[in-house]
């Protein structure tokens, strides 16, 4: 559904990647969170997949496209079967909530009778029945997030691309937010969501691409925001707090680290090999 092909991107004016020999396939039907620090290039996949840019490396196929291939006129077309929620919910304020969600309809040129059946369905799915004559100033932060669902989906995309679509919200709000994208996965919607929100990528246990300085340093099924680590050899209270704060590829440096200092002082001489730490298996050679 979505493959990256040593895919690369360097902006112009920019002598270091955005991202970096990506290589990953999301299959129909899966819900994918993307994490990794600020900077480290969530968004600029999610742009590559709307087909905002162009790799300047590596190819991106998309619903059996190969996104070098779609002509600039064709674009809007292809960008049809692709919803987009953003943090900051990037509503029309002039119009009403029907209008917002309307308005994605009459771009593609739907009839009057279809959007008329079409936006109280999809209001009602978001749970926003009854409030389509409201302007989003009126709506609380979850609400507006609710609209700009409800907007993205309407024309029944195949996928839907989410950049920390809970980023201004409240722990509880996120949550229902976080639920609502669930019911639309369960609908067969392929959704990939970028997020800083390590409490709802915790609780999910779904798959987690993990993005650091434009590289893929995790790709997990099942995964957490910061995976803990499974087994020490040596105990873990031999870490110090600060090691143990960040993530298991850093534990494992740390490790190496120290059992290299003690090797050079002696101490350890011939006895540690390698330290042994399990992380979780990276997600190699999927198959469609
Ligand atoms: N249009 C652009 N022109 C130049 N550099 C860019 C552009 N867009 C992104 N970048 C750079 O690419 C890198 C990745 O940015 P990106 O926005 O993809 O990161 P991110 O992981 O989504 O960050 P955040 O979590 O803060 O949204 C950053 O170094 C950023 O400065």
């Amino acid at each position: 559904m979505i493959r990256f092909d040593s895919v690369s991107k360097v902006f112009p004016g920019s002598d270091h990647p955005a991202v970096s020999d990506l290589t990953f396939e999301i299959l129909r039907g899966e819900f994918v969170f993307l994490v990794g620090p600020s900077g480290s290039g969530k968004s600029s996949v999610l742009r590559l997949i709307l087909l905002e840019d162009l790799p300047t490396d590596g190819q991106v196929h998309v619903l059996g496209q190969d996104l070098r291939r779609i002509s600039s006129r064709k674009v809007p077309y292809y960008r049809r079967d692709i919803g987009m929620v953003f943090q900051d919910f990037r509503l029309l304020q002039g119009k009403t909530v029907a209008e917002n969600v309307a308005y994605a309809l009459q771009v593609l040129g739907k009839s009057r009778a279809l959007i008329g059946e079409a936006v109280p369905d999809v209001l009602e799915t978001v749970g926003l029945d009854g409030m389509g004559d409201r302007f989003p100033h009126e709506l609380s932060g979850g609400e507006q997030q609710r609209v700009a669902i409800a907007r993205a989906v309407v024309n029944k995309p195949e996928i839907l691309l989410a950049d920390e679509p809970t980023g201004n919200l409240d722990p509880e709000t996120s949550r229902g937010i976080m639920k609502l994208l669930k019911r639309i996965n369960a609908n067969g919607t392929t959704i990939v969501m970028a997020t800083h929100d390590v409490s709802i990528v915790d609780e999910e246990k779904r798959r987690v691409i993990q993005l650091d300085d434009g590289r893929i340093t995790r790709d997990e099924s099942g995964g957490v925001y910061r995976p803990a680590v499974l087994e020490l050899e040596e105990p873990a209270e031999d870490l110090t707090l600060a090691e143990l704060d960040e993530g298991p590829s850093t534990i494992a440096d740390a490790m190496a680290r120290r059992v290299g200092a003690r090797d050079a002082a002696g101490d350890l001489e011939n006895e540690v090999d390698a330290p042994t730490v399990e992380v979780p298996k990276q997600r190699k050679g999927r198959n469609k």
